[in-house]
């Protein structure tokens, strides 16, 4: 962290400010919707548990939640590749989850499938703890084909976009930017 904090406001302030909006807050609602339909449809009758992927996973999380109508519980987990960086390095796991997946229904929220090694290991995960029914549901999947297991793809998705580093709806810039509404691309990444 900058000691001079108002420069260090300034700088974050202008990344955001001068970035690509990929998807509006519009847009980002009218994906929540129809992915809480499609989960609805899925999961209502199976008392799932639902995992939070901390930390971006929250906002998308929470917006789902707010759209899910049936009885289910919530829990959160906290595997992490990146540790504020913008290029990933070996899954930490953080916090494993408390609510027992054992012979559950297990729905795995995050923001964002990039190269997916993050999801992959967490739905292994929730495989060897011997959940019954393992699915995941993300608002991003970025468009490349760099994806740790071919073809890999979530169960419920909100949006495709394109291969730019992204900030906002969960998904930080170095830490920041999380809190947005809307998903950007910074200048130059
Ligand atoms: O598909 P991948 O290439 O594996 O990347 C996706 C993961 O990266 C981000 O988490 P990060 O490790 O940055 O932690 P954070 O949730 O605290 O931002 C994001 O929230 C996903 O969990
Ligand atoms: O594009 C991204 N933005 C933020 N966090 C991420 N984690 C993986 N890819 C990204």
């Amino acid at each position: 962290m900058n000691d001079d904090l108002p420069s260090e406001i300034e700088r974050i302030r202008k990344v955001s400010q001068d970035a690509d909006c990929l998807a509006t807050e519009q847009e980002v609602a009218a994906a929540f919707d129809t992915m809480a339909q499609a989960i609805t449809q899925r999961l209502k009758d199976k008392l799932p548990v639902v995992y939070c992927v901390m930390n971006g996973g929250m906002f998308t999380t929470s917006e789902l939640l707010k759209r899910l109508d049936f009885p289910l519980e919530v829990d959160y987990l906290h595997a992490t590749r990146y540790r504020r960086k913008t290029e990933a390095g070996d899954l930490h796991w953080r916090v494993e989850p408390e609510v027992a997946m054992k012979g559950r229904s297990v729905l795995v929220i995050d923001d964002i499938l990039d190269e997916g090694a993050t999801l992959a290991a967490i739905l292994d995960h929730c495989r060897e703890q011997g959940a019954k029914e393992v699915t995941c549901a993300v608002l991003v999947d970025k468009k490349h084909n760099r994806k740790a297991v071919e073809g890999f793809s979530a169960d419920f998705t909100g949006l495709e976009v394109e291969d730019r580093y992204l900030f906002g709806c969960g998904m930080d810039y170095q830490g920041y930017l999380r809190n947005l509404p809307a998903i950007y691309a910074p200048q130059g990444l």
